[in-house]
């Protein structure tokens, strides 16, 4: 396993307690999708992961390594993160927030073919390039995240609800993007609300109930076989159909 968490607690101060013994894993090349309600705890578990909120017990390592809060040691580790916020640069254009991605790169004469690669993956950011990124819809600074992130070239990559907020097409666009990493055989950790969406696009998933424990997890057909998953979903997982 590339990705692994095992029974993790994360606390904010002493009062709350919003992940209580999680386990999961993502394993190479595998599309691994994590949902479930509001404060079901998705987030802090991946802004644990990029060491943003400290493990107070279990672990979580990458590639065998733990990740530590102090040293950018995920990022270094390969991983890629697109945050809830998109943290774009608003005062930087377009262009600005793309060549920022590459920016730790080694292989920088790679970096021009790569963000070709970025703006043919996402055309809009080619007609905005030399816009502040700041005037880009809410969807437009979405691709803008997901191409920035890309542009590590990560091993793993974090996404976290990527779609929330956005006009059906472009939650249709970014989907088909995700679709197509997978198929590429990039290694894949989708958080999302979406989950019919998440699940028809994934090889596993893990459905996680307040606070932070996982309900139930597998291939689709697998949760449907979940009488406590289904009930938290109001549908079988069973029934979707999985691309
Ligand atoms: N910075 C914070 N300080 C204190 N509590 C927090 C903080 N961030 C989140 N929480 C609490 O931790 C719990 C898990 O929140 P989290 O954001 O991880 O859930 P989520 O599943 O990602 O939900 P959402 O979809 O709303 O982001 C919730 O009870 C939330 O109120």
């Amino acid at each position: 396993m590339v990705l692994r968490i095992e029974d993790v607690h994360l606390h904010y101060g002493s009062s709350v307690r919003a992940v209580q013994g999680c386990s999961l894993s993502v394993g190479a090349g595998e599309l691994v999708s994590l949902i479930g309600q509001n404060g079901a705890g998705k987030s802090t578990l991946v802004k644990a992961i990029m060491g943003e909120v400290p493990v107070a017990s279990g672990s979580i390592t990458v590639d065998g390594t733990p990740v530590s809060s102090k040293s950018y040691s995920t990022i270094r580790a390969g991983v890629s993160h697109v945050p809830e916020n998109r943290g774009i640069f608003a005062s930087l254009t377009v262009g600005e927030n793309l060549r920022l991605g590459a920016v730790t790169r080694k292989d920088k004469r790679q970096v021009a073919a790569d963000i070709e690669r970025e703006l043919e993956r996402f055309p809009i950011l080619r007609t905005y390039w030399n816009r502040g990124a700041s005037l880009l819809s809410g969807g437009e600074q979405q691709q803008l995240s997901i191409a920035r992130a890309l542009l590590l070239n990560p091993r793993i990559l974090l996404l976290d609800e990527p779609t929330l907020g956005l006009a059906p097409i472009v939650v249709d666009l970014i989907f088909d993007v995700v679709a197509a990493l997978r198929e590429q055989g990039m290694t894949i950790l989708l958080v999302e609300q979406n989950a019919v969406r998440s699940l028809e696009v994934s090889d596993r998933c893990y459905v996680l109930q307040a606070p932070g424990r996982v309900l139930g997890s597998g291939t689709a057909a697998e949760l449907g076989q979940v009488p406590a998953v289904v009930e938290y979903l109001g549908f079988s997982p069973a029934e979707v159909v999985v691309r």
